[in-house]
């Protein structure tokens, strides 16, 4: 008989990997036949079928093992369909079904699943499965990080010209945002570092800072379930993780720094053009 009272979340870990992969197959499939595009809160925030039923594949999957009512879920397309978003001290699932739908849609060869759990608001492991790579990287609190799994490490860079650092443009065209986002991205790539880049996912960007093929990646406007399972891969790969103040990390306030150590991450929280971005679960203002 299994005995999980040392242990208790393991089990929950295989099945998210489990999980990842019966979700990462139905995006396979899905990219196979035509896409339907429909757009969430603007015209560029895309969102297809494939996004909202592998959701309902992942949450009815994990239902269906750990029994209705016994945990909480934050998923993308339920919280766009109003579902609530608020992180409470109960076992937590944080679900991105597909993490780069644009990708998806345009068939950009980056697409994610990225699945997080959370118990009292601590992050107890993440899966992030880079389906059209195949990759599965997974960690687990204490536990270490994982690429199919092979153990994963930041690279140990410290020289900030010897860097790539990743980045994304998101959603939001206001031209002072994206003035914001093009000024940052500019004096980051004057340092100057080797490069700058972005696959067009945070949870996969995240996965590269993990392996170590870059040294950092930061963002304005991701929400928590595009890094939650991301952010416990970096940090048992060895990495860290900071608000692009340099504050202490915030999974629900919409900004994020990850990177290798303290001393690159700082190097480009000095270039960053900070503005808030409404917190994950802040009631949206009636227009
Ligand atoms: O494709 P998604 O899930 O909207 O996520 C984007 C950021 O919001 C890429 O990370
Ligand atoms: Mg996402």
């Amino acid at each position: 008989m299994e005995n999980h009272s040392e242990d208790p979340w393991q089990r929950a870990y295989d099945f998210a990997v489990e999980v990842a992969r019966k979700a990462g197959e139905e995006i396979r499939k899905a990219g196979e036949s035509e896409i339907k595009v429909m757009t969430k809160s603007c015209i560029v925030d895309l969102v297809t079928k494939t996004d909202e039923r592998v959701e309902k594949i992942i949450i009815g999957s994990l239902k269906e093992k750990f029994g209705e009512g016994t945990h909480c879920f934050i998923g993308e397309e339920s919280v766009a369909k109003g579902e609530p978003c608020i992180l409470t001290d109960k076992p937590t699932w944080i679900i991105d079904p597909v993490d780069g739908t644009t990708n998806f849609v345009h068939r950009f060869p980056f697409v994610a699943v990225s699945i997080a759990f959370a118990v009292n608001k601590q992050l107890e492991f993440g899966v992030v499965y880079s389906c059209l790579e195949d990759k599965m990287y997974k960690a687990r609190r204490g536990r270490g990080a994982f690429c199919n799994d092979e153990p994963i490490q930041v690279s140990d860079v410290k020289d900030i010209h010897k860097s790539i650092i990743m980045s994304e443009y998101g959603i939001d065209r206001s031209p002072d945002k994206v003035n914001k986002i093009f000024t940052t991205m500019q004096k980051i790539l004057c340092i100057p570092v080797h490069g700058l880049r972005g696959s067009g996912t945070a949870a996969t960007n995240m996965c590269l800072v993990a392996t170590g093929a870059v040294e950092a990646f930061f963002e304005i406007g991701i929400h928590c379930w595009d890094i939650a399972a991301g952010a416990v891969i970096v940090q048992e790969a060895g990495g860290i993780l900071l608000d692009v103040d340099g504050g202490p990390f915030d999974l629900m306030s919409r900004r994020m720094v990850c990177a290798n150590n303290y001393i690159i991450a700082k190097r480009i929280i000095k270039e960053i053009d900070v503005f808030t971005a409404r917190r994950d679960g802040a009631p949206i203002p009636k227009q």
